[in-house]
């Protein structure tokens, strides 16, 4: 199934707040006609409502592919009416938190194709990273379709069990917020330090923005790029040995962000 099909035999978008916004929005840019669109939103925001999608109306009966984008904690009361496209030719792609194949499987027939798939908020700006797997029914063409539909939004990797989206979730889901976490606390250090707000803001950003790109665009490793800012004996190698500490560093301090987001999206898929 090609994107082609998608257009022709149409997409349902179940919830379309930040993440299935930032899909559909990616998706139109990239040439979907908005008529080959139908989302369910109880409150849907001006701007898709000024779309031209068909915004909780009539479903088609057996739609390309439909795109799963509720909250974890929503799924379980939103699901059943989209019981009837299940086990046939619909392909469901579900972006959700800590909902299993085998919790999907449970709500909508163990026929059903299905592909997880993990973006995150740079989607919003095309720069996302999304990493899909399908379960046993999704075919290899199924995967190419979430592909496609995900490829509007950034870049995708494939998995190749499903084991490996708790660790994905832990990493690239949620790690935007880590970053901006990280902005946020460089900015108060300056600020800390005597800068003003703003300025210390504008570097913090800069530094992140500008070392993000830097380390995607560079032929060498984040390690080697580290070393490059690093003067021995200078100013980059004391802040490293805080930060790089072993036992109080950043090293145990991610480790331990990311086993409970693990945990938390274990519980999330209860
Ligand atoms: N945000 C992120 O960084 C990422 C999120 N995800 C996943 O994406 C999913 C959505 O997250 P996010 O976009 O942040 O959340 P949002 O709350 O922004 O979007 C969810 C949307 O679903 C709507 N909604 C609520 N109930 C229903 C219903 N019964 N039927 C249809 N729509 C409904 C909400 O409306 P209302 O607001 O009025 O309740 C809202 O517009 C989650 O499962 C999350 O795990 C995955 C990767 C990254
Ligand atoms: O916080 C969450 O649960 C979602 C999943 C990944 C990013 N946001």
């Amino acid at each position: 199934m090609s994107f082609e099909t998608i257009s022709e035999r149409g997409l349902v978008i179940l919830g379309c707040g930040r993440m299935g916004g930032a899909i559909l929005e990616g998706l139109l840019k990239g040439g979907l006609p908005a008529n080959a669109v139908w989302v369910i939103d109880p409150n849907p925001s001006g701007w898709l409502t000024g779309t031209g999608v068909h915004l909780n109306t009539e479903l088609p009966a057996e739609p390309a592919v439909v795109l799963l984008a509720v909250k974890p904690q929503m799924m379980a009361d939103a699901l059943p009416q989209l019981q009837a496209m299940a086990g046939g030719d619909t392909l469901f792609v579900t972006v959700a938190a800590g909902i299993t194949m085998e919790g999907y499987e449970r709500m909508l027939g163990g026929e059903t194709r299905l592909v997880r798939a993990m973006p995150n908020t740079p989607a919003a700006i095309g720069r996302g990273v999304t990493a899909i797997v399908g379960n046993p029914k999704a075919m290899t063409g199924d995967l190419d379709t979430a592909e496609a539909l995900m490829s509007a939004v950034g870049q995708v990797v494939r998995l190749e069990n499903e084991g490996q989206m708790d660790a994905v979730i832990g990493v690239s889901g949620s790690g935007p917020a880590y970053v901006f976490h990280l902005i946020e606390v460089m900015a108060a250090a300056g600020e800390a330090e005597g800068l003003a707000p703003e300025l210390a803001l504008q570097l913090a950003k800069a530094t992140v923005a500008g070392a993000g790109a830097l380390a995607e665009q560079s032929d060498e490793t984040p390690s080697k790029l580290r070393e490059n800012v690093t003067s021995p004996g200078g100013t980059t190698a004391a802040a490293l040995e805080v930060l790089m500490d072993p036992q109080t560093g950043m090293p145990p301090l991610m480790r331990r962000a990311v086993a409970a987001n693990i945990a938390r999206n274990r519980e999330l898929g209860k």
